[in-house]
Parts: C-alpha cells; sequence; structure tokens
C-alpha cells in the first residue's frame, strides 16, 4: 500500500517549501499546497514544487458560483493535481460543475467542515446540530453531486465511509498521541484516522514545525 501522508507546505518561501519537500520525501506519499502556497507562488511555485516528485494535492478550497468556480478548476487543469478542493457549501450545482471541468485525472474532494471548528461554531453559525451532522450531511450532498470524495475530520470518517463505501477520504486535522493542537479542534492520531477509513492523511506543522522534521515523518510512518 502507498504512502497516505501528503505533507501540508504551508510556508511563505518557496526555497524552504521545496528542501522540507526534498528532505522528508521518503516518507511521505504526496505534497499538499495550500493557499498561503499559492497565492504567495502561483503556478510557478506548483511547478517547481512537482519537480520533487510526487504526487501534488492543490488545496484552494474553491467556494463561489458555479461558473466561477469551473473556470478556476479548467485554469489549475494544466497543473494536473493529484487531488483539489473546493466547499461542500457552495451547494450541489457548483460541485458538480467543478468536477465536470477537472482533469479525468483529478480527484476533487469537498471540504465538510472544516477540522479548525467545533460544535460551538456551527452553533454560532446558526447551522442546526453538531459538526458531525453536518459533516454527514455535507457528505452526502458530495456524494449525490458526483464527486470523487470529502474532507472531514476523524471523527466522522468512519461513518461516511459506511455511507460511501467507494469515496475516498481526505483527513487533515492530525496530531501525533503528544502533539500540540494549534487551531486544530477535531483531531485525532494519524493512526486513528487511518482505521477509520482515511485514503489520504493531512499533515503540516506536526513534521513542517518539528526541530528534525525527517524524523517526525519517520515516526509517524511507522505507527501506521
Ligand atoms: O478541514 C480542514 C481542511 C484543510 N486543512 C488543511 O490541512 C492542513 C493541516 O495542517 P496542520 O499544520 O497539520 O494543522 C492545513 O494546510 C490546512 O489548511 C485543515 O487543517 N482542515
Amino acid at each position: 500500500m502507498s504512502n497516505p501522508i501528503y505533507l501540508a507546505l504551508d510556508l511563505p518561501r518557496l526555497d524552504a517549501a521545496i528542501a522540507l519537500a526534498q528532505k522528508v520525501k521518503g516518507h511521505v506519499g504526496g505534497l499538499k499546497l495550500g493557499l498561503e502556497f499559492f497565492c504567495a507562488h502561483g503556478h510557478h511555485g506548483v511547478h517547481e514544487v512537482a519537480k520533487v516528485g510526487l504526487p501534488i494535492f492543490l488545496d484552494l478550497k474553491l467556494h463561489d458560483i458555479p461558473n466561477t468556480v469551473a473556470g478556476a478548476m479548467q485554469s489549475i487543469h494544466v497543473l494536473e493535481p493529484a487531488i483539489v478542493t473546493i466547499h461542500a457549501g457552495g451547494g450541489r450545482a457548483m460541485m458538480e460543475d467543478a468536477k465536470a471541468a477537472a482533469g479525468e485525472h483529478t480527484k476533487v474532494v469537498a471540504v465538510t467542515v472544516l477540522t479548525s471548528l467545533d460544535d460551538g461554531d456551527m452553533a454560532s453559525m446558526g447551522v442546526g446540530g453538531s459538526a458531525y451532522d453536518q459533516a454527514l450531511r455535507l457528505a452526502d450532498l458530495a456524494q449525490e453531486a458526483g464527486l470523487d470524495g470529502i474532507v472531514c475530520s476523524g471523527h466522522e470518517v468512519a461513518a461516511i465511509h459506511k455511507r460511501w463505501k467507494k469515496g475516498y477520504f481526505v483527513v487533515p486535522g492530525l496530531r501525533p498521541a503528544d502533539g500540540t493542537l494549534g487551531d486544530q479542534k477535531r483531531a485525532v492520531t494519524p493512526r486513528a484516522a487511518r482505521d477509520a477509513g482515511a485514503s489520504v492523511l493531512v499533515i503540516g506543522r506536526p513534521i513542517s514545525r518539528a526541530e528534525d522534521p525527517v524524523a517526525a515523518a519517520r515516526a509517524i510512518e511507522a505507527t501506521l
């Protein structure tokens, strides 16, 4: 089985991101480039990181009217990402149009409820029920829209897996047992997420901010 860890390269400098990716590439299965990286380095940065030789996950979390999101998907087609994120909250038509506009080798996955949000945040946004309930509702909508999968926390992935047998499940918000949570509110360990059915384990700061990123990546890999 291939390594399910995608390293989140949330670093402002291109040279530092490439250096980190080169260091840990033997212990991760892919590289995730998010908003911080893409806003700073755009297509050029993606091309440079792709030279490391691992699959690229573009975590752009697209969320707009269907026509605009479809246009954005077409604009990133040339980068041949393995995975792209959109927001399930954009609705069914937006998700359908995003999938239709994506390249045939790109998995389009929808963020359900960000792992930095909890039940209190649902209430403050006027969303009925818990973060868990909302993640399941949006996962059902993403499945109906014909997407490849979703992004959720390790707390919901087992339940969503039961309802969507062939889904592709991306799980961020992962922390080693003794890890610092930071802004993550629905965290689990990488092993727990894997056991619950995650297809991809997104890990950023526990590796990128470690004193020895290679040792940190190797230690996480050894738990899987
Ligand atoms: O719900 C979500 C969706 C995406 N992310 C992204 O994953 C990484 C997590 O980084 P850590 O440093 O391991 O916390 C980051 O790039 C987020 O943008 C998420 O955390 N939660």
